[in-house]
């Protein structure tokens, strides 16, 4: 007969789908008797020599990463171990890793790999790529003193001038993201151009996508990555079950319902990231439901393509503040088309583990 806290394991391993206690749980649970269930892949199941991984973790308006570098480029990592690495509390914790390699490039100083928590590789990471720049700032890649560089990413060179704050150890960094991909077959998504942009390109503007919870109207933009932004003046008009509390507002939207919906919805053949934006008094207010991470606290591609939708729809203007849970992210759509993102990035610590 299983004693309460065996049985309690059982039913917990039950619902988790995982059928055996790892050993090294076993000898964990018999010393100190805990329901931890451990994510990480076993030392001696992974096929492999435990690997020594040091990373740093750096923030960009509380979007975060685990970054390691690898200039090395010797580092491959598997979905399980990019699921550990994210995940909040068997890991370190984060919305996506940054693999620090060498640029093919002659003009870049090295090249950004995204991958999102769920294992799943991006084009680009806005808000990652500033903290990029404060990795190879502070580690001498860039020299502080030039003020600029090139990154390189999977959506192409990335132009960034920065300045460093000595005092708190911040980096602020504006970003050149490039042109707003606008053709609906590129960004992608199945729906066919309705709109005519001011530079003459044809785009999905506030295309009606149906939900359980009645249509919302997205307008889409890819800047490397695919993004569906719809605009909402008043909470009032949603459904109430759309909300986690009796309060009907931006904060209040169940994103982990609406968000997930829309993520993976057939009319994105490579899913999207969606955001949900109102139009502020001091500027666009906006939360993400992120392609392959769910919500983040900013988003820094969502940032600019909210920005790009806004001036299409006449809107806004083609220079926003977007105010996010995380921070606000200074957007500028030049007139000659490129998206100019301002922003901070910080380190919060390092570290070393074991995959
Ligand atoms: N947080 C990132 C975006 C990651 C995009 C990723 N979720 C995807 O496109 O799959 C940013 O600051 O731009």
């Amino acid at each position: 007969m299983q004693n309460d806290s065996e049985h309690g394991s059982a039913k917990i391993r039950e619902l988790h789908g995982l059928t055996r206690i790892p050993e090294t749980l076993k000898q964990s649970q018999h010393k100190r008797n805990t329901h931890l269930i451990q994510w990480a892949p076993k030392l001696t199941e992974r096929g492999h020599a435990p690997m020594e991984l040091s990373f740093t973790k750096l923030n960009g308006a509380g979007n975060d990463f685990v970054f390691v570098d690898d200039f090395s480029s010797e580092i491959e990592l598997t979905t399980s171990q990019v699921s550990w690495l994210c995940d909040r509390h068997f890991g370190i914790g984060a919305d996506g890793v940054i693999l620090v390699r060498p640029s093919v490039r002659p003009e870049c100083a090295a090249y950004m790999h995204y991958i999102n928590s769920d294992g799943t590789l991006a084009q680009m990471c806005g808000n990652g790529v500033r903290c990029f720049a404060k990795f190879l700032v502070d580690r001498g890649y860039v020299q502080a003193s030039d003020g600029s560089f090139v990154a390189d990413t999977l959506a192409g060179p990335k132009p960034i001038s920065f300045t460093v704050d000595d005092e708190d150890k911040m980096l602020q960094a504006t970003v050149d993201m490039g042109h707003p991909i606008l053709e609906p077959s590129e960004v992608p998504v199945n729906a066919k151009a309705n709109a005519t942009s001011p530079a003459g390109a044809a785009y999905a503007r506030e295309i009606e996508i149906d939900s359980p919870w009645g249509p919302f109207a997205f307008t889409c933009v890819s800047m490397g990555n695919p993004h569906a932004i719809t605009f909402i003046n008043d909470f009032n008009t949603l459904p109430k079950d759309l909300f986690i509390s009796e309060e009907r507002s931006l904060e209040t939207l169940d994103l982990e319902k609406i968000g997930a919906f829309y993520e993976s919805n057939p009319v994105f053949p490579e899913k999207a990231n969606i955001e949900f934006a109102h139009i502020g008094e001091a500027g666009i207010e906006m939360r993400v439901y992120e392609r392959g991470c769910g919500e983040t606290l900013a988003c820094g591609t969502g940032a600019c393509a909210t920005c790009v939708a806004a001036a299409l729809t006449e809107r806004t203007g083609r220079e926003n503040d977007l105010i996010l849970r995380g921070g606000v992210l200074h957007i500028l759509w030049t007139e000659d088309d490129h998206v100019m993102m301002t922003g901070p990035a910080a380190e919060a610590f390092e570290g070393t583990v074991v995959l």
